[in-house]
């Protein structure tokens, strides 16, 4: 069987012996080459189970293996082939786009780093905000810093946390034009963390909806909307959210 780009078994994060896990025994298996979409209320656990993905949490039970590699072992080669982004983490505000990149190139040692950001730069129309200081850009102008800082290494997988929040619908709208065009010409696995369910539509494969830490349920946005009874993904992230059983439900 292929490897997979991530799979996780049992994965469990406890932040306080007194409290509720955060993420609760959470297992799945994600394809190399899918996107899939982790859904969930405020939280539900998702920037938990992103944090012990990318090794920066450690998970109080269970296992994580990215790309082959098992993270408690063999973090730093999963670390090379992946990436992220994420609102809730500020680039460095005083220095220059351009110097962002490039510490974040050298970080990866990515090989011809000012070429690699040259070409980043042109495809995510960044080219007249390189000088500029980090500090200074919009919110539209930022996230799409934040997303040539997780591309610079040509990550094989990349996990986005709300990649589109606050962002204008007209940019909303590029953004996700960009990551379909980015993933058909790389083949890149994405997991994706929204709360924006026409994103989710469009984008992913797959879905896992998270509730109190665990998935209760899962599968393409279509059969859950077949499955629901429902006409679009929001309504059946109410259904789930709300704790509605399936035959309770209007027809
Ligand atoms: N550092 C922390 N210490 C203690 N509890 C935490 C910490 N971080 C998160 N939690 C708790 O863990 C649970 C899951 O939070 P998490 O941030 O993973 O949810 P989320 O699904 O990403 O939510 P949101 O959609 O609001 O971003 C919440 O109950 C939260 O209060």
């Amino acid at each position: 069987m292929e490897t997979p780009a991530i799979l996780a078994e049992a994965l469990t994060k406890r932040y306080r012996p007194d409290a509720p896990p955060a993420v609760d025994m959470l297992s799945f298996r994600m394809p190399r080459g899918a996107t899939w979409g982790l859904l969930g209320g405020n939280g539900a656990g998702k920037t938990t189970t992103i944090a012990m993905l990318l090794g920066l949490l450690v998970p109080s039970g269970g296992r994580v293996t990215v790309l082959g590699h098992d993270m408690a072992r063999d973090r730093f080669a999963a670390l090379a082939r992946m990436n992220f982004s994420s609102p809730y983490i500020a680039l460095p505000a005083r220095i220059s786009v351009a110097e962002n990149l490039r510490v974040y190139a050298h970080l990866y040692d990515v090989p011809q780093a000012e070429k690699r950001i040259v070409e980043l730069a042109a495809q995510l129309q960044l080219t007249e905000l390189l000088d500029r200081p980090a500090g200074e850009l919009s919110a539209g102008q930022k996230t799409r810093v934040a997303l040539a800082k997780a591309l610079v290494n040509r990550p094989e997988l990349l996990l986005l946390d709300e990649p589109t929040a606050s962002l204008d619908p007209d940019t909303g709208d590029w953004v996700r034009g960009w990551l379909e065009r980015y993933r058909a010409e790389t083949g890149c696995s994405i997991l994706l963390a929204s709360h924006n369910m026409a994103e989710v539509e469009r984008l992913c494969d797959h879905v896992l909806m998270l509730k109190q830490g665990s998935a209760v349920d899962e599968g393409s946005p279509a059969a859950l909307l077949a499955k629901y009874g429902r006409d679009d993904l929001e309504q059946v992230f109410l259904d789930i959210a709300r704790g509605r059983p399936r035959e309770a439900m209007p027809a």
